[in-house]
């Protein structure tokens, strides 16, 4: 059995414009997904996701469309799990030459579709699982660039690169288009508020397209997002809280007018500034799941305990390291 651990991310900035090319600022948090391969002697897949849903499930199959999956989990939760999955292991099979099958085990601390990143994260880590597992090792950046082309896919070719190249090279990563780097991030004082949901990825980035198509204010949206992202670079290498906190407010206001905030995210982003956080927005997707404010102090975790519609909040702490074996 081969492991590899990979993490989550926050957008500081820039979610949903980078999908259009505007640059975007991700950085990797200490929640990781854990995924465990061992090659079989036949040319299956077996998946057990633990969290998948609240007792998880395993799946077994050999592929194709006209080998479905026999379990008794609906079938859109099974192709919703199976998509990311199936397609790690594709681009394993492309980069190794080995029509391989595999056991494949997901655990992860990640929520699922909250905008924290576990797609990504759990595409990095099996590509790399599964590549270590067939004596092959890749670099993170043709970890990140194979997990891509798996989002993409997956997400009917509308996917960045950020979530994926931040998941496998760890830090704060600034991605515009194909261009992806590591970029310097002070400290920053990370809190999250859950409010236990998902929002579809696909959708959400479905219905924002439509937008742009239709109005020139909401292609214009997308680009004010890219001047948000390009001020709060400089914000962030001047180390400047008080800034960086305003234009998070910015852009939550610019994707609250994509139409991919919600009414609890909204709550909970008013409850972190109401409680004096520098800044809160939305992180990831939207529709529901998490938010990410600044605040060095106790009050927004104490305000987002109180605030109803909030699940769970806790400190986020940065990841240095992205794609990791475990031993
Ligand atoms: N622990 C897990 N086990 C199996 N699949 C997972 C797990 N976590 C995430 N996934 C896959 O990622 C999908 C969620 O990705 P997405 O909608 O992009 O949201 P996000 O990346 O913000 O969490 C799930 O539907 C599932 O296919
Ligand atoms: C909306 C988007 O910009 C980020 C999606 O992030 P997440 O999967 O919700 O964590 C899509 C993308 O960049 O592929
Ligand atoms: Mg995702």
């Amino acid at each position: 059995m081969t492991r590899s651990s990979a993490p989550g991310k926050v957008y500081l900035f820039g979610e949903h414009a980078v999908v259009y090319g505007e640059p975007a600022v991700p950085c990797a948090i200490e929640r990781r997904a854990r995924v465990g391969v061992q090659r079989r002697d036949d040319e299956k897949l077996r998946v057990h996701a633990e969290d998948l849903s609240l007792d998880g499930f395993t799946v077994e199959y050999g592929g194709g469309a006209d080998q479905q999956p026999d379990v008794d989990v609906s079938e859109s939760l099974v192709s919703a799990a199976m998509g990311y999955v199936d397609g790690a292991i594709e681009q394993v099979r492309d980069v190794t030459g080995e029509d391989a099958g595999f056991d494949v085990t997901i655990e992860s601390d990640i929520p699922l579709g909250a905008g924290l990143g576990s797609s990504a994260a759990v595409v990095v880590a099996a590509i790399d699982a599964a590549t270590r597992e067939l004596g092959v090792t890749l670099e993170p950046t043709e970890i990140a660039e194979r997990a891509f082309q798996t989002e993409y896919e997956v997400q009917d070719g509308q996917a960045s690169r950020a979530d994926t190249f931040c998941s496998a090279t760890g830090g704060a990563v600034r991605v515009e288009g194909d261009d992806c780097r590591s970029t310097e991030a002070p400290d920053l004082p990370l809190v999250i508020g859950f409010d236990g949901g998902a929002g579809d990825t696909g959708e959400l980035v479905s219905g924002v397209r439509s937008l742009r198509e239709e109005y020139t204010f909401a292609s214009d949206t997308v680009e004010a997002i890219g001047d948000v992202v390009r001020n709060g670079e400089d914000a962030l290498a001047a180390g400047d809280f008080e800034e960086l906190g305003r234009l998070m407010n910015f852009n939550h206001g610019l994707l609250s007018a994509l139409g991919v905030s919600s009414r609890s995210l909204d709550s909970m982003v008013w409850a972190a500034r109401d409680a004096g956080a520098y800044g809160a927005k939305l992180t990831g997707a939207g529709g529901g799941g998490c938010i990410v404010a600044l605040d060095p102090s106790d009050e927004t975790e104490t305000a987002l305990s109180y605030t109803p519609g909030c699940e769970e909040t806790f400190r986020a702490e940065l990841a240095e390291e992205g794609v990791r074996r475990i031993e």
